[in-house]
């Protein structure tokens, strides 16, 4: 089965064709011409690599009533995606080889994206002792990425355990840094707003706190750390300040936390209550800044999606988190491209080969994704029309949840088609199943 893209324009660069055969990129240049082939007409598009999500909500098994595997995957294709981290926080939690190994295979089924699963660090996401990571990591799903998201992993001779063991199993521990004593009862960002609109805050202090213990235990072990969804100026100070001493940390940030700021908890609407909370204007600017950089090595969404009477309810009742996939290559381009912060090489960087060589996912084979737009890759891509603008009505959404925080806001971007192995999940703008 051979496609032809034509006049597709790879990272934004001149115009090319794209030949895809036997789910490889076959040929790319000028005036390519193959009989037989199916054309796909991609006149000023722009073609970047699959996007690749570290931190993905998919809620099955136990929550499918908010999203299935395959509501999520039909989600993330919609967005670019071509493979996504399933995170552990199921009902039951993803501790063992028999769970990552179910989520793994319904993902294959689903057929839309690559769907990862990510293993728990502890048993039961409880904090106490480690789960099984050397038979998750053994299993067919082959599970790199180790998080208990949604909770920190707060003991820190724990945490060093753990490190030490993923570090012998080619492993990450991705982190939820977040003190558990500085947020009881958390609600939002804590300053000046949360005095003010009487919601108990969320320190940045217990965010910056684990990372400054974390990267020196990665240290002291020689493992490699990452950081989820880093959400304050401090923060990117401390893992500067990690990077540059030869740390192996990587870290990660949100669409929402590159976007929006505390400001938007003034109507106590809680589509925007979330875990790290929305935090400052200068936050924000510092995030940006230390994405562009690289200090933050890559945008992933956090996408968590949450049946309606979870979430539309009061402030201090509603669940924390907001959907992500579909819109978050568009904010990426509000928030980095269109501020001329990254031009498109850049956003493939931190949305596509930094997250899938975190997650080891970069290597040789037909499986392999992150790799770059060239002959002889995996035909694993996208094809965004950068100039479409328009409103993000949730209804619309292919996720089974409505919890977005974009309602009603114009975005700029859209993805007309992604390919997983040369197959379009996405044509047209439209999921091929
Ligand atoms: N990010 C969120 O706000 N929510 C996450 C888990 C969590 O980190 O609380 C979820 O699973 O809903």
């Amino acid at each position: 089965m051979s496609t032809l893209i034509t006049g597709a324009r790879p990272y934004g660069e001149d115009a090319a064709d794209i030949l895809v055969e036997d789910g490889r990129i076959a040929a790319i240049g000028a005036s390519l011409s193959v009989p037989g082939a199916d054309v796909v007409d991609a006149a000023g598009l722009v073609a970047l690599p699959g996007l690749v999500d570290l931190h993905t909500h998919l809620r099955e098994p136990g929550r499918e009533d908010a999203e299935t595997v395959e509501t999520g995957s039909r989600a993330a294709a919609l967005g670019g995606y071509t493979a996504v981290h399933a995170m552990a926080n199921t009902d039951p939690v993803a501790d063992t080889a028999g769970v990552v190994e179910q989520v793994w295979r319904l993902g294959q089924e689903a057929g839309l994206v690559d769907v990862v699963p990510v293993g728990a660090v502890t048993v039961g996401l409880r904090g106490e002792r480690l789960a099984e990571l050397g038979a998750m990591a053994d299993s067919a799903a082959r599970v790199r990425v180790f998080s208990d998201d949604g909770h920190c992993v707060a003991d820190p001779a724990l945490m060093r355990r753990a490190l030490e063991y993923v570090k012998a199993l080619d492993g990450v521990v991705a982190q939820h840094a977040e003190e558990p004593r500085l947020t009881v009862g958390a609600q939002m960002h804590e300053g000046d707003r949360s005095a003010r609109l009487g919601l108990t805050g969320w320190p940045a202090a217990a965010e910056e706190a684990i990372i400054a213990r974390d990267v020196l235990l990665a240290d002291h072990v020689g493992a490699r750390l990452h950081v989820c969804h880093v959400s304050t100026a401090g923060s990117v100070e401390i893992l500067r300040w990690a990077k540059s001493r030869g740390v192996q940390v990587t870290a990660e940030v949100t669409p929402h936390h590159l976007l929006l700021t505390d400001e938007c908890a003034e109507g106590y609407d809680p589509v925007f209550k979330v875990n790290p909370p929305l935090r400052t204007d200068a936050d924000v600017e510092a995030l940006r800044a230390g994405l562009a950089e690289g200090v933050i090595d890559a945008v992933a969404t956090d996408h968590a999606p949450h049946a309606v009477e979870d979430k539309e309810t009061e402030w201090a009742h509603a669940r924390p988190g907001m959907l992500g996939l579909e819109q978050a290559l568009s904010v990426v381009v509000a928030t980095m491209l269109e501020t001329g912060r990254l031009d498109w090489r850049g956003v493939a960087d931190r949305m596509s080969t930094r997250p899938a060589a975190i997650g080891r996912l970069d290597g040789r084979g037909l499986e392999a994704h992150g790799r770059p737009l060239a002959p002889g890759e995996p035909a694993n891509l996208l094809l965004l029309d950068p100039g479409a603008r328009a409103v993000v009505d949730p209804a619309a959404l292919a996720s089974r949840s409505r919890n977005s925080p974009y309602a009603g806001r114009e975005l700029p971007g859209r993805v007309v088609a992604t390919f997983l192995r040369g197959v379009p999940t996405v044509l047209d703008g439209k999921a091929q199943k």
